[in-house]
């Protein structure tokens, strides 16, 4: 079991922190400061959470203190540039406060597994790895054709320096794919620095990327490095490109043309050597012609396009993250028995999904939250209305039929036999007879009768047979 270190001085966030890893199954010790930390022998940990922020040393110290190890820091959106700075003396990662847990489980599993295979503890040799041994499956589930196909992209397009264009809708999992894609490349090791263009205020934005001179604008008291340059070396992941103002989409031309950058308020230039993934879910091309996105910009963004569908477009994997989702959710609750009933699995997969994969994500989290029993019934997925019911199972397509035999739970958080049968039952009785459906299933008809009684799902009269 991993061993995690928390040096955090504020009450609540530490004890939040420790039991949610705790949940998740990893062996927590903390402390409020640098110094109770190197009483706990940092080094032995196989990660450590560290607030940068912390009374007597700063929490970068830990970074010294522990060399072999790991550190991951938490900071607040206001000192971004210090955690982008303690990146540069070591840190492996940083998480912008406030953080939900996801993100926090997120960025403590990408490191361990960077850490480490999967299979074996961590011995330690294997610290400050490329992490090229990654691949996208861990990061993101898929099994669906089309997702399979996205995995094959990034595994091909990762170990280039071949600058990227993901496209995809609102919670599609972009910024997965973009983490995908730095962690499987060679600079891997290296800082992946992510900017929502979107969340940072246009006045703010060019001095944010670029940097600053003292003195450039007001307000400008001392110079700063741009996040760019920060992510010397690595990647630098742009969600919302298109929200990019002009000037900015001009500086930004020239990084990527002459891997040159000029800070804001200076005539000199630096040479910066980074890895440029850029996102959006607008079109692009469409606001080259309204003059809204740069062309030129638009055709050096656009070497390589990687297009996540959405949610609706692989229905196939609904259930599949649901149960992943779910299994965490069960985890963190200590409800280990949570499982989702058939009517909501029906629900689930005839939803619409317009939020995609992270409404997915969040229905999940409300439900387990607000399920009474063991057993998730629809309504607390509180997903209204948005069905599409021209929808037909993937096991009901031509050809698909290896897809129908009920397949054995893969793990406790898996449909058990009877949710599987249940579910199928639901799903197919409108379409098929009482034989066919004893048929794939595998059962006789007296057993599948049986079964509908035990279960409480008789043969509805106007079923055919
Ligand atoms: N294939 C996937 N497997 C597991 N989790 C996923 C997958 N795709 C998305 N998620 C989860 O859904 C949420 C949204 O994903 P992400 O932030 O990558 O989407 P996005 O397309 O970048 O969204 P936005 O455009 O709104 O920023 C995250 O919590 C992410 O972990």
């Amino acid at each position: 079991m991993p061993r995690i270190l928390i040096v955090e001085d504020e009450d609540i966030i530490r004890s939040a922190v420790r039991k949610l890893l705790q949940h998740a199954g990893y062996e927590v010790t903390d402390a409020v400061s640098v110094e109770e930390a190197v009483e706990r022998d940092p080094d032995s940990f196989d990660l450590i959470i560290t607030d940068l922020r912390l009374p007597g040393a700063a929490g970068t110290e830990m970074i010294n203190r522990a060399p072999n190890t790991p550190v991951l820091i938490m900071t607040s959106y206001a000192s971004l540039r210090s955690a982008v700075d303690s990146m540069k003396m070591g840190a492996v990662d940083y998480i912008a406060k406030p953080f939900d847990h996801d993100e926090m489980l997120a960025a403590v599993e990408n490191i361990l597994a960077r850490r480490s295979p999967p299979e074996s503890p961590a011995t330690g040799d294997e610290a400050g790895g490329t992490g090229n041994e990654i691949d996208p499956s861990d990061i993101m589930y898929g099994e669906c054709e089309s997702i399979q196909k996205v995995f094959t992209l990034i595994r091909k397009v990762a170990p280039t320096e071949t600058t990227v264009l993901i496209h995809g809708e609102s919670g599609t999992g972009k910024e997965l794919a973009a983490r995908a894609l730095h962690l499987l490349s060679p600079r891997a090791s290296k800082p992946l620095i992510s900017v929502n263009c979107a969340a940072i205020p246009e006045s703010l934005i060019e001095s944010e990327l670029f940097g600053h001179e003292k003195g450039a604008f007001t307000g400008a008291v001392s110079a700063r490095t741009g996040l760019i340059e920060a992510a010397d070396g690595g990647s630098l992941f742009l969600d919302e490109i298109g929200e990019l103002p002009a000037e900015a989409q001009a500086r930004l031309l020239r990084v990527l043309q002459e891997s040159e950058i000029r800070r804001v308020g200076s005539t000199q230039s630096r040479t910066v050597d980074v890895r440029m993934i850029a996102a959006t879910h607008r079109n692009l091309k469409a606001m080259t012609r309204t003059g809204e996105f740069r062309e030129d910009l638009y055709y050096r963004l656009n070497v390589m396009q990687i297009r996540l569908p959405p949610l609706r477009e692989r229905r196939g994997d609904i259930l599949g993250l649901a149960r992943r989702f779910l299994a965490r959710q069960a985890e963190k609750l200590g409800r280990r028995d949570l499982r989702l009933s058939p009517e909501a699995m029906q629900l689930l997969q005839r939803y619409r999904w317009p939020g995609n994969v992270r409404e997915l994500e969040n229905a999940i989290e409300r439900a387990s939250i607000l399920a009474d029993g063991d057993v998730i019934p629809p309504s607390v997925l509180d997903l209204d209305g948005d069905t599409d019911d021209e929808y037909i199972p993937d096991t009901l397509v031509e050809g698909n039929h290896e897809q129908m035999a009920p397949r054995e739970p893969d793990s406790a958080s898996d449909l058990s036999l009877e949710d599987y049968f249940q579910h199928f039952v639901l799903e197919n009785q409108d379409r098929m007879s009482e034989t066919e459906l004893a048929q794939k299933l595998g059962i006789s008809r007296k057993s599948l009768w049986e079964r509908r009684q035990r279960l409480g799902i008789p043969r509805k009269k106007t079923s055919g047979s």
